[in-house]
């Protein structure tokens, strides 16, 4: 039993038919990235696990589960954050405010600050500053951090390096790993080098399905299968 299984998910907006069918599979402490040019639906391919805009056919199974159709909260619950493109943060808020109001009510806070603390010791240095006043790659930091909060067993991150210079793209990547030692990964990612270099596998988008996939082992741009997706 694979921990994510998406089958034949197809995803509106509006009449706007995104995802035409898509299949694909997440094993456990796995990091696998989402390819594909802007607008194929890799987003809203994490949007519809987390049923943020659930299909409205397929279906998507965590922990053999069939979560289609449930809450988001629900869904969440079960084990999955999520780190969105946006960072979604409060900018007025320190960095240890920002990791107080992601740990559910039910949970050890003390014990969620110490188990991200410990996992991004930047983070700890920076726990009394706004979130505002962090650079981009602290910001993404943190919202990696919020999304590991509550013990996750899966981690969708949209978009990780976007925006940031390549030195501060480094310490996002090495966050990621650091995530990747405590949950599965699967991550949404422009940067091809990148997306190739971190994961272990790769699903490769177009038009609102999955073209190509298989390990990231050695794939590079040129590759025929996948060059004729990525160039416009
Ligand atoms: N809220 C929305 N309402 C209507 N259409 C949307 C909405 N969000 C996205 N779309 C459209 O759905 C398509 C897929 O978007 P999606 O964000 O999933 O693409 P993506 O592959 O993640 O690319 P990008 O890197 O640009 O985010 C695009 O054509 C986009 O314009």
């Amino acid at each position: 039993m694979s921990l994510l299984e998406l089958t034949d998910v197809h995803t509106y907006y509006g009449e706007s038919h995104i995802l035409q069918g898509v299949d694909l599979a997440v094993e456990e402490s796995e990091i696998v990235a989402l390819i594909g040019r802007n607008g194929v639906g890799k987003t809203t391919t994490l949007r519809s696990i987390l049923q943020l805009t659930p299909p409205r056919e397929g279906t998507v199974r965590f922990k053999g589960e069939d979560v289609t159709g449930d809450s988001t909260h629900d869904v969440a619950g079960r084990g999955i954050g999520w780190v969105p493109e946006e960072r979604r943060m409060f900018g007025y808020l320190t960095v240890e405010e920002n990791v107080r109001v992601a740990v559910p009510p039910e949970a050890d806070f003390e014990a969620e600050r110490e188990y991200v603390f410990d996992l991004f010791p930047d983070l700890e240095r920076f726990r009394e500053k706004e979130a505002r006043n962090l650079s981009g790659g602290q910001q993404q930091m943190l919202a990696i951090a919020r999304g590991m909060v509550g013990n996750n067993d899966l981690l969708l991150v949209d978009e990780p390096s976007e925006g940031l210079a390549p030195l501060i793209v480094e310490q996002v990547v090495d966050a990621l790993r650091e995530a990747s030692a405590e949950t599965t990964l699967v991550l949404v990612e422009q940067n091809f080098p990148l997306a190739m270099d971190l994961a272990d596998r790769f699903y490769l988008l177009d038009h609102g399905t999955v073209v190509e996939s298989g390990a990231t082992d050695g794939v590079t741009a040129d590759d025929d299968r996948i060059r004729r997706y990525l160039s416009a």
